[in-house]
């Protein structure tokens, strides 16, 4: 069992990491609210639903809502769908939701507790790999047509509760979906961790590995969040290789590549990116050698439309003036950010589909 305390300015909240820790979620809520209405999605329901019900049985009113699986949940239609089930569950600010799911319900249930009421507690019950980024820190959002989580705003859970024995059922997708925010952590972080997972098959993963990667991702999010909230500054370093990924979702369609996929692209486009910039030599090989390895879809980055990849990149959010800012690497561990003009990052996009299309 792991456990970590994030500080946020609205109040502290503990982060578990704990095998089967779904079957006692009703332990940590007792006497605290009188309902709870969980928000989850079509798959996760059939697996976990009912672990979670049970022991929440006695403790509190129960109600729940599903929506269908998938990105193109996170939707303006699925958030009003899941108000008017707040509003028909007369939920009121004694009220808890938990987010029972992967980083798609988390955003959208994020999202509804952070407005229904001005507000309502909500408790983050992440069952996917790479919801270990998205159960911290506070991002909720639903996606928009012109971009990815363009509506949204910045609302803590009470708590995490993160039962990694849910991580079974996920499909080998998914699975190098969540590995493609671990490598993020592990580039922002240092490159024994970086190296070592490069080393791995992800499909292979001991509970120990597994647990160990997860914590550490943790580790690096909460160290970021803690000192930059409201990313003025330091957490758009949480965005490295998702100014490309964001884009490529957009064009794609939402749901048509997941999202740890193209922010694993993203980050093999930022490593040469930065090289292009800063005249330094980067992991490039060895990282790419990896996601061929671990089958991350690459052949994506050339059926794309190079101009209107840019074009859906200056809706990135860090976008100021209509200059597309990157987050950039000079080695790992050592991150900055700084505005590309947009001429280089269609050169430069141009050049990685050339050598991706040749492997
Ligand atoms: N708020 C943040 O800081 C943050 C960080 C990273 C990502 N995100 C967001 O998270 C979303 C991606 O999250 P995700 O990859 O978890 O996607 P997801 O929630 O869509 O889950 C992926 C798929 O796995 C299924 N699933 C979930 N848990 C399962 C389990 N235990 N067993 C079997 N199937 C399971 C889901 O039904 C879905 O089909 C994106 O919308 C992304 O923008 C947010
Ligand atoms: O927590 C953050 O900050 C991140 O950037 C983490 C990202 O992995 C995550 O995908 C986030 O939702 C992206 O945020 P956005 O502000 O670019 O929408
Ligand atoms: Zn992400």
């Amino acid at each position: 069992m792991a456990a970590l305390t994030i500080h946020a300015k609205s109040h502290d909240y503990d982060v578990l990491v704990e095998r089967g820790v779904r079957h006692k979620v009703g332990e940590f809520i007792k006497g605290r609210y009188a309902s709870i209405f969980i928000i989850t999605d079509e798959a996760v329901e059939k697996y976990y639903l009912e672990d979670v019900k049970k022991s929440l049985n006695g403790i509190a009113d129960v109600s729940t809502a599903v929506v269908p699986q998938g990105e193109s949940s996170k939707s303006m239609r699925q958030y009003e769908h899941l108000l008017n089930s707040c509003a028909e569950a007369k939920l009121d600010r004694k009220s808890l939701i938990i987010a029972l799911g992967g980083g798609m319900v988390g955003d959208l249930a994020g999202f509804v507790a952070s407005t229904y009421l001005r507000g309502v507690d909500y408790m983050q019950m992440p069952t996917t790999i790479l919801a270990h980024d998205s159960s911290v820190g506070g991002k909720v959002a639903i996606n928009h047509p012109k971009g990815k989580n363009l509506i949204g705003c910045f609302y803590n859970p009470e708590k995490v509760i993160y039962d990694i024995e849910t991580i079974e059922t996920l499909s080998e997708k998914e699975i190098r979906s969540g590995y493609g925010e671990v490598v993020k952590h592990a580039m922002l972080s240092d490159d024994v961790w970086f190296n070592e997972l490069l080393e791995r098959d992800i499909l292979d993963f001991s509970d120990s590995k597994l647990e160990s990667d997860l914590t550490k991702g943790i580790q690096v999010k909460a160290a970021i969040v803690q000192q930059d909230e409201r990313e003025m500054d330091l957490r758009r370093h949480l965005n490295l290789g998702h100014t490309l990924a964001h884009a490529i979702e957009t064009e794609l369609g939402y749901g048509e590549i997941t999202h740890g996929e193209a922010v694993a692209i993203g980050l093999l486009f930022t490593l040469r990116l930065s090289e292009s910039l800063f005249n330094v030599s980067l992991p490039v090989e060895e990282y790419l050698t990896w996601l061929q390895n671990n089958h991350y879809p690459l052949s994506i980055i050339s059926e794309l439309d190079t101009e209107a990849i840019v074009e859906r990149m200056k809706w990135d959010k860090k976008t100021v003036d209509g200059s597309i800012n990157f987050v950039l690497i000079k080695k790992i561990g050592d991150i900055c950010v700084e505005p590309v003009p947009n001429q280089h990052l269609s050169e430069q996009l141009n050049m990685l589909k050339a050598e991706v299309s040749g492997i």
